[in-house]
């Protein structure tokens, strides 16, 4: 696939959910304040950055301006739904009988990431400029940019560290490339042709270069499957929304079929392949019963699930049950616990925390641990860097004696062959993506965004130049 366009910035959207189940979106107002950056990195329209020499020329068409959006609830899609009751055959008939005149597009959605040392930084700043990861009240949504310039600058260090000790970049890429092409071939045997499309959030190849591909491609039907098991506002949320966002603009996907499977931790081929990794790595183990089963998920911060809605915590509690009742129901007993990973900055994270917890099963006597990371399916900096040398070393220091890791499930054919028939149930619930035209309202308030910005940015801009004290405080909070 040639991958042409990059980014996305939207500081007006927040995702609200409305119980375990149904997700509702409502995006407010945006605005955005641009930031200089060396020569080496330019902008594009939607405020990611992307390297110089590699950067295409703009498409006017993902340029917007604070339109509210509402997402239709049967945008999703679950193995549960109505729409998913029709069998599995029925469904590849159904496509089947349509393929002269259908092109079925399937769009996987992944996080991204830094595939040099060099790309460590503009990298995080589109991870910190998405305002699905730092949410910030609508008054101060101007700063976003700006403090993901700082905040990305304050933690390459400590980053590029940890690409450094897996090889110098981020495995994300070539994985998800391999996904995609597995799952082409999967959905081949299952007698679908589809042309498969990988979009990355904040690095190659990004979001909308995928999709303006699948627009010059003709796609007649599109399935988005992130590749995320469990849903949050920050990962499938964030990535859901840049689509929305497009679809919203261009009058080839306004009509364009398409059906989102928002998260697929329940299924069964995923929960029966975790249980296969799990129960393998168990029997390496010399004495396979008295091992704990820990589960590590990255975490979120505490308020998206408390304040914002985000279903994740309840996701992952479903699935960590899911996986261990398919393990008991093979007679594998073992205690097991979930712990959450990878916080950053100075805010309350989803506890427990997994470095605290592994330091009290050490302290608690507890002699053998098998970690499962179940948050993301393929290998990353978290699993190779951080749970397979940072929280293997503090395990070990801790006083358990015996370590072992189930792998990230990768390509493992029952997984993809899952995720094939999950594309193809979703296709007959395909259908037009409806979004609501900006609020009057937002116009209004234009020119009161306009002074605030200028006050406040005005503030901050005194107070950073002038204070380094604040800034080595601050720099302190990331590190
Ligand atoms: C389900 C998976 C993930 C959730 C939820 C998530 C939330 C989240 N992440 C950050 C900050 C960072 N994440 C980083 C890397 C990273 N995150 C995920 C997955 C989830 N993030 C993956 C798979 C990766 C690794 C990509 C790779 O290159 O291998 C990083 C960069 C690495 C680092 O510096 O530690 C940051 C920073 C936040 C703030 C957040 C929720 C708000
Ligand atoms: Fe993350």
């Amino acid at each position: 696939m040639e991958c042409v366009r990059s980014g996305v910035l939207d500081l007006g959207c927040s995702s609200r959910f409305l119980g375990k189940g149904g997700p509702a979106t409502s995006c407010a107002g945006a605005s955005s304040t641009n930031l200089a950056f060396s020569t080496k990195y330019e902008q594009n329209s939607h405020g990611n950055v992307k390297p110089s020499q590699l950067a295409a020329s703009g498409s006017s068409r993902f340029v917007h301006r604070s339109p509210v959006i509402k997402q239709r609830h049967n945008l999703s899609v679950r193995s549960t739904s109505a729409e998913a009751c029709t069998t599995f055959d029925e469904n590849v008939r159904a496509v089947s009988s349509h393929a002269a005149e259908e092109k079925v597009g399937v769009l996987l959605l992944n996080l991204g990431g830094p595939e040099t040392l060099d790309d460590v930084q503009p990298f995080l700043f589109n991870l910190f400029a998405d305002p699905d990861i730092i949410r910030l009240p609508r008054l101060f949504r101007f700063l976003q940019r700006p403090l993901a310039k700082l905040i990305s600058t304050f933690r390459a260090p400590k980053s590029k560290e940890g690409y450094a000790s897996i090889g110098g970049g981020s495995p994300l890429r070539k994985i998800t490339d391999e996904q995609a092409n597995t799952l082409k071939a999967a959905l081949q045997k299952k007698n679908l042709h589809a042309n498969i499309y990988v979009g990355m959030r904040y690095w190659y190849p990004f979001t909308e270069e995928a999709i303006d591909q699948i627009k010059k491609d003709k796609i007649t039907k599109l399935v988005v499957l992130p590749l995320y098991p469990q849903y949050s506002i920050s990962t499938s949320g964030s990535s859901i929304r840049v689509l929305q966002n497009i679809v919203r603009e261009d009058s080839y996907f306004a009509g364009l079929p398409i059906s989102i499977i928002e998260s697929w931790y329940q299924r069964d081929g995923y929960v029966k392949s975790m249980a296969d990794l799990i129960e393998k790595e168990l029997s390496i183990f010399s004495n396979p019963d008295e091992v704990m089963i820990f589960f590590s998920a990255h975490g979120v911060p505490l308020t998206y699930v408390t304040d914002a809605g985000d279903p994740y915590r309840d996701q992952m509690e479903d699935c960590i049950a899911l996986i261990m009742g398919e393990l008991r129901s093979r007679g594998i007993v073992n205690s097991h616990t979930l712990a959450y990973q990878s916080r950053v900055g100075p805010v309350q994270w989803l506890k427990p925390y997994t470095d605290e917890v592994l330091v009290e099963l050490g302290q608690q006597g507890v002699k053998s641990l098998l970690a499962v990371p179940v948050s993301f399916v393929s290998e990353h900096i978290e699993t190779l860097e951080e749970i397979d040398m940072e929280y293997k070393e503090l395990a070990l220091e801790s006083g358990i004696k015996n370590w072992g890791r189930v792998p990230a499930l990768g390509c493992t054919s029952s997984f993809i062959s899952d995720l094939a028939d999950a594309v193809v149930e979703a296709l007959p619930s395909a259908s037009a993506i409806v979004t609501k035209k900006a609020d009057e309202s937002d116009s209004d308030m234009d020119l009161m965004h306009y002074l605030s910005k200028m006050f406040f940015g005005s503030i901050l801009m005194f107070v950073l130049l002038l204070s380094p004290r604040l800034i080595s405080a601050f720099r302190n909070t990331l590190l």
